[in-house]
């Protein structure tokens, strides 16, 4: 018997202290915005810095939208990015030429439409699917119908949306993703982390883990 562990990706950092304290609180994964439109977006230089304070463990994931390549090859330079998220409308050539691992997002309007927009980025070593909000890349804290994810998603599935202490639970429950992803569930205000939310949102994960029991024989 193994326990069943969903893993966390906590986003929009722009301080090493949060990014600290979501190491400390059992992130899988910390993402940085280099979106300029963002609230969350970070800087090269400040982002060079702040994700120092990352473990050796913890993925750092450098999300954009619709980025220039040379834009995406610097920061992944700057911050050693381990993974990308990729969350505008980039093609599969287009995200697989750094050489990394990468997340590709979508914006979710119908099961169908899932399937549509997943089809060709079957290179991709997860998808994300987050909340669509006409005009709105992401991040937007909504969250959409649990129900329209397929059961048969090929990919490892981050699931984001909306999420906080308080619904994580139940996402897991219905949809058993294998990363749940946040950005607003656990901030006081865009880019600025609370570190009791963090805790928190760490902590409703894992109950939501303690009620399945894997059997791994
Ligand atoms: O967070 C942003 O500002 C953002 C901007 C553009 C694209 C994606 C963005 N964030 C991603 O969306 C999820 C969900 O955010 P939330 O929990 O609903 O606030 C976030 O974790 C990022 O992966």
């Amino acid at each position: 018997m193994s326990q069943y562990r969903t893993r966390i990706k906590m986003c929009g950092m722009t301080r090493a202290e949060d990014i600290a304290a979501a190491c400390e609180a059992g992130a899988d994964s910390v993402g940085m915005i280099f979106y300029p439109p963002s609230g969350r977006f970070i800087s090269i230089e400040k982002a060079a810095v702040v994700s120092k304070a990352a473990t050796l463990q913890v993925n750092k994931v450098a999300l954009f939208v619709n980025p220039d390549a040379g834009y995406v090859r610097e920061v992944v330079d700057a911050i050693q990015a381990d993974i990308i998220q990729f969350h505008g409308d980039e093609t599969p050539d287009f995200c697989q030429q750094f050489g990394k691992r990468y997340i590709k997002a979508f914006r979710v309007k119908s099961a169908d439409d899932i399937q549509r927009q997943v089809e060709p980025h079957i290179g991709a070593d997860a998808i994300m699917l987050d909340a669509y909000v006409k005009g709105v890349p992401g991040g937007t804290g909504q969250s959409f119908d649990w129900g329209m994810v397929p059961a048969n998603v090929r990919h490892r599935l981050f699931l984001a949306g909306g999420l906080n202490c308080s619904n994580v639970e139940q996402a897991i429950r219905q949809v058993r993703p294998y990363t749940v992803d946040v950005a607003g569930g656990i901030e006081s205000a865009p880019g600025i982390k609370d570190v009791d939310k963090i805790k928190a949102f760490a902590q409703a994960v894992r109950k939501a883990d303690s009620s399945f029991v894997e059997n791994s024989s």
